[in-house]
């Protein structure tokens, strides 16, 4: 083995001598023929194979081409020396680095190590064109070893593609859609009005317990890793989350949050504007995947009754008149129905495009119909609950400034945090609420911005306790008697407390209350509750 090594390499460098020969002695036409030849040759013997990808196929610009750039842009390892451009993308928030000319990168796939060069040339006598040409021929040469092109191509290649869509994305700034042109296209034929998402709402601003958020993030970093798991268990590539809670509770900023963490783009879905099945179907054939596909407040967009024959329910609050629907009405087709969002979410329809999430939003999860709630729906219920202590404490240090818990803990008035602690759950504060007295007193300092909080956290929780202490009936009677609205305010809100702590028939929500408690459950359906 090692002798044909050497009489390999022998015989490249006398290729080589002999190319060096032909250039010093032959004239220019001969030279390029024999020079080609010999090349020919070269490679004919040669261990390794090579691809070029050109920057311009024909008159059109190769796809792959760019696709090699962003992907060695920022995976393949540099060889030592190498030089790199930088560049940034119109309405791109982030750099992205470039191979110099003529530079060399390694990169590994599957086990075999492979070679990128960079090869930029003059264009020679660029005749007439209705495009010019760039004057520079570009192209990246692929160098494998000839044992491993089976292992390589065309998976390699695949690879590239998509970790470029994917840098591509990430890079770009997201998009918000919406469809509130009630079904007119444009004139691309395209429903969705986009405008720039620039939401700056994270993970890391997000107040919630810390375990259930651990829980979140984990599940969509499997979602969006998943693509082998949803082929190989035959899936959709789709996961559908319920948020449920009070107002103000942080359900649009998680939305934003898994945007952002996710890069996804945002179909903001209004479905007050969809007139028919037919057209939600458009709408969501024309999204693209990689994408979150909300529906917010659900149960007021649309009364989606799903059972023939099923008792009357108490109407929506917003619901559009004329569009609601019992399924399999006469007019179906005509106005959404349950079955027509079903099929939107989990129906055959559903499949086409991969990796999207779907999200609704709730304030009352007891109004919405159980067959929106089974398993395979909906895979994940979140409760955003009232503020518990280890929420407020990311909001002291996203509002207040401090640099994590031990800083907190450290310049913190001992006692103005144990009163915190002690008060946050009677309280029953949202988080938006929080926010409120924390912005008002970020001017007069952490220690009397904390202060005033605690100050509203008593007040509030004090109020509550007076509230349930003289009962429902006292309450009417108070209200009655015009001693102010609140109370009538307070009552509704402790009705949808009630409601949200004992949702309708029971079964699916069973025991999955997770207000404080760490981590997720399954429920009998697979269904997780976090
Ligand atoms: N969990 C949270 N973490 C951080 N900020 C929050 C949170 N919840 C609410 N806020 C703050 O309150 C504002 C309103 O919250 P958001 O719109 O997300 O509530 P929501 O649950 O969607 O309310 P609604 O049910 O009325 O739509 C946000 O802009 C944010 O500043
Ligand atoms: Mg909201």
């Amino acid at each position: 083995m090692k002798e044909y090594w050497t009489a390999l390499a022998s015989l490249m460098g006398a290729f080589a001598f002999l190319q060096g020969v032909v250039h010093a002695v032959f004239p220019a036409e001969l030279r390029a023929v024999v020079v080609r030849l010999l090349g020919r040759l070269t490679r004919a013997f040669s261990p390794y194979c090579y691809f070029d990808v050109t920057e311009m196929e024909g008159m059109s610009t190769n796809e792959i081409y760019d696709a090699v750039q962003l992907y060695l842009s920022s995976t393949a390892a540099p060889a030592s020396g190498a030089r790199l451009s930088l560049s940034r993308r119109l309405n791109a928030s982030s750099f992205t680095f470039g191979l110099a000319a003529s530079d060399r990168v390694v990169d590994t796939f599957a086990g075999a190590a492979v070679t990128w060069e960079h090869v930029v040339a003059p264009r020679q006598g660029q005749g007439f064109s209705w495009r010019p040409l760039p004057e520079e021929k570009r192209r990246f040469t692929l160098r494998i070893r000839r044992g491993d092109r089976d292992k390589l191509l065309p998976a390699y290649l695949d690879h590239i593609i998509a970790a470029a869509v994917d840098i591509r994305r990430r890079s770009q700034d997201r998009m918000l859609y919406t469809n509130a042109r009630g079904g007119s296209m444009d004139a691309r034929g395209v429903p969705w009005d986009p405008v720039p998402f620039k939401h700056p709402s994270t993970f890391d601003t997000l107040a919630m317990d810390p375990a259930r958020k651990a829980a979140i993030m984990a599940d969509l970093r499997d979602f969006a890793e998943g693509s082998a798991f949803y082929e190989r268990t035959g899936r959709a590539w789709k996961r559908g989350y319920l948020l449920y809670g009070p107002p103000g509770t942080g359900k649009s900023s998680m939305i934003a949050a898994m945007a952002n963490f996710l890069g996804y783009d945002v179909y903001d879905l209004e479905l007050t504007e969809v007139s028919s099945n037919a057209e939600l179907r458009k709408l969501l054939m024309k999204t693209t995947s990689k994408s979150i596909i909300v529906i917010e407040d659900i149960d007021c967009s649309v009364d989606l009754t799903n059972r023939a024959g099923a008792p009357p329910r108490p109407k929506p609050r917003a619901s559009i008149d004329g569009a609601i629907e019992q399924d399999g009405g006469a007019g179906a087709g005509r106005s959404i129905t349950l079955s027509g969002l079903l099929n939107f979410t989990d129906g055959l329809w559903s499949c086409c495009g991969a990796e999207r999430i779907f999200v609704f939003t709730t304030n009352h999860i007891e109004k919405l119909d159980p067959a929106l709630l089974r398993s395979g729906r909906m895979d994940m219920h979140v409760f955003m609950s009232y503020c518990s202590f280890q929420a407020l404490k990311i909001l002291l240090r996203n509002y207040l400034g401090f640099q994590g818990d031990e800083e907190l803990d450290r310049l913190s008035d001992p006692a103005v945090l144990r009163g915190l602690e002690e008060w946050v759950d009677a309280a029953e504060i949202t988080p938006a609420d929080v926010s409120e007295v924390l912005i008002k007193n970020r001017r007069s300092g952490k220690a009397e911005a904390m202060r005033e909080l605690l100050d509203a956290l008593k007040a509030r929780a004090e109020k509550r306790r007076r509230g349930s202490a003289s009962g429902p009936a006292a309450a009417g009677k108070a209200a009655g008697g015009g001693e102010n609205e609140e109370e009538e305010e307070e009552e509704e809100e402790e009705e949808e407390k009630r409601a949200l702590e004992s949702p309708n028939e029971g079964k699916e929500q069973a025991g999955t209350d997770s207000r404080g408690g760490g981590g997720q459950d399954e429920d009998a359906d697979g269904k997780k509750q976090v």
